[in-house]
């Protein structure tokens, strides 16, 4: 997967050089390329935004300098497989179902805005070349989109075949399809290492007991508790056929 990042701020995006995401660009899972959106202004002061009209607070961002970024990394009739994502407080969720939809995507160019967004008609142009998803990371409101972009890239890029190892999963993660068994659909429960005694507080027992099943039903019962306390509205969108006639019984 390709993904391009265009941004005021690039240095915003060193967090991609390392880990799990940083690993999968060196290994070539991963191609992102961060671009300085002033590369694409033309004036003295390389100019980015300008006030909005019809007044009010703050500045808008030129739709100018992002129409001709778009178009210099995505050139016309080149744009099958490729995806914008613009994030902003008005968008709609980004949830782990659309990192998955965003996994099948062959490259993806995010636009992280400041200011007060980017002028309308960027993303209306924009739209008439290819799907352009609006997405919010969540219901708080930021400077500008270059978290979120961290956020989402992480979301997506550990979800790519070969991102993670064989040790972890995307396969049980919290919040991914009921439907499939596993936790998938609730909340991680707790975790434990050695040592078996810390504080004077014990591991589980079942933990050490080297039954795997009654483990596993353990686990499960512990991630179902911790979602009908922390997000029980999870509990009602789960699939009833994703819960096993023990649930049912909690
Ligand atoms: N995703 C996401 C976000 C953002 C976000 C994302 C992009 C931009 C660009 C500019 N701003 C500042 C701004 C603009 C308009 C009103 N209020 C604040 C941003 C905020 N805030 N909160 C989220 N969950």
């Amino acid at each position: 997967m390709r993904i391009d990042i265009v941004t005021i701020f690039p240095e915003y995006l060193a967090p991609l050089d390392v880990s799990l995401i940083g690993k999968a660009a060196a290994a070539g899972i991963l191609d992102i390329r961060v671009h300085e959106l002033r590369t694409w202004t033309h004036d003295r002061h390389n100019t980015v935004d300008d006030s909005p009209c019809g007044g009010g607070p703050g500045m808008v961002m030129k739709p100018e300098p992002w129409w001709e970024a778009l178009t210099g990394l995505v050139p016309p009739g080149t744009e099958a497989g490729t995806r914008l994502i613009v994030p902003t407080p008005s968008g709609r969720p980004f949830t782990q179902r659309v990192a998955e939809d965003l996994a099948t995507a062959s490259h993806l160019v995010f636009a992280p805005a400041r200011y007060e967004g980017i002028d309308r008609r960027f993303v209306e142009a924009a739209a008439e070349r290819m799907p352009v998803e609006e997405l919010s990371i969540g219901d708080y409101v930021l400077a500008g989109g270059e978290v979120a972009v961290l956020v989402m890239v992480e979301a997506v890029g550990r979800l790519l075949p070969g991102v993670l190892g064989n040790a972890e999963s995307a396969k049980d993660d919290s919040f991914g399809h009921a439907s499939e068994g596993g936790m998938a659909g609730l909340l991680e429960g707790p975790v434990y290492t050695k040592p078996a005694t810390w504080d004077g507080r014990e591991v589980p027992p079942v933990l050490l007991s080297g039954n795997h099943a009654v483990i596993a039903r353990w686990r499960r019962d512990e991630a179902l508790r911790r979602t009908a306390a922390m997000r029980p509205d999870l509990i009602e969108g789960l699939d009833p056929d994703a819960l096993d006639k023990k649930d049912r019984a909690r």
